[in-house]
């Protein structure tokens, strides 16, 4: 396996149960690979499937035909098929996702939120503290909001740390949803910069970026999604 990323012939049909079972078809037989260094972006209008597909590849969504692929530790994983334990394992080690919006743990502070990723992979307490520190910081959250929970964050902060959390890890494939919709201008140039970065150390990146400035400086690929409905 070449590409760190692999679907074929993927489709996704919702069934909505509380309707009575009425289908609702949104994508049929999208293909891609994702090599290392690349950064595939999803484009489509509003409602075309690219959040969908994204949690497809993260196996959030179950595909309703077509196969997913990744290279995990050396190997291939048909995340498609995958056991429950192999999907949480490949998302510690190997699959990172940004969400538009962060999941809030009640209580936990920010550094605590960012750091856990590390932790995860048995990185001790002050290590991971340490650099979730640096990844905030990089990401211009004031020092001030470290200690405490993000729940009472702006869109703006509460997305930043979801993009620390995400990229903190150093995954080999990363699955962006909009990482810079709520961000200002200077924002959005350091998660181009850290996006571009993680191409560079070897990352699959594919993601979803409204802002066509920031598609223009990371996509090397894109994938109209419209044209599988
Ligand atoms: N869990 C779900 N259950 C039922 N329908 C869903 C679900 N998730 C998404 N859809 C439907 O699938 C279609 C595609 O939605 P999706 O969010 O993937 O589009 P998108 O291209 O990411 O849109 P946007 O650019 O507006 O974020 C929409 O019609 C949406 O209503």
């Amino acid at each position: 396996m070449n590409a760190l990323l692999e679907a074929q012939g993927l489709s996704k049909t919702f069934t909505l149960h509380g309707r009575g079972g009425v289908q609702l078809p949104v994508f049929t037989g999208v293909s891609l690979q994702v090599a290392a260094g690349e950064c595939l972006a999803l484009t489509g209008r509003s409602g075309s499937g690219k959040s969908s597909l994204l949690r497809c590849l993260y196996g959030n969504y179950g595909a309703t035909q077509g196969e997913i692929d990744l290279l995990h530790r050396g190997r291939r994983l048909r995340l498609t098929q995958a056991a429950p334990r192999e999907v949480i394992e490949a998302r510690r080690d190997t699959l990172g996702y940004v969400s538009q919006f962060l999941r809030v743990i009640p209580r936990v502070p920010a550094l605590d939120v960012v750091a856990q990723p590390l932790r995860q992979r048995g990185v001790g307490p002050g290590e991971a503290r340490a650099r979730a520190g640096e990844w905030l910081a990089r990401l211009n959250l004031g020092e001030r909001l470290w200690q405490l929970p993000p729940a009472t964050f702006s869109g703006g902060e509460q997305q930043r740390v979801n993009i620390a959390h995400g990229l903190i890890a150093g995954h080999p494939i990363l699955l962006l949803d909009e990482p810079t919709a709520s961000l200002d201008a200077a924002n959005r140039r350091v998660v181009v910069q850290l996006i571009r970065e993680a191409c560079a150390r070897g990352a699959a990146v594919v993601g979803i970026f409204h802002d066509e400035e920031v598609r223009e400086a990371v996509a090397t690929r894109c994938l109209d999604v419209e044209a599988f409905r």
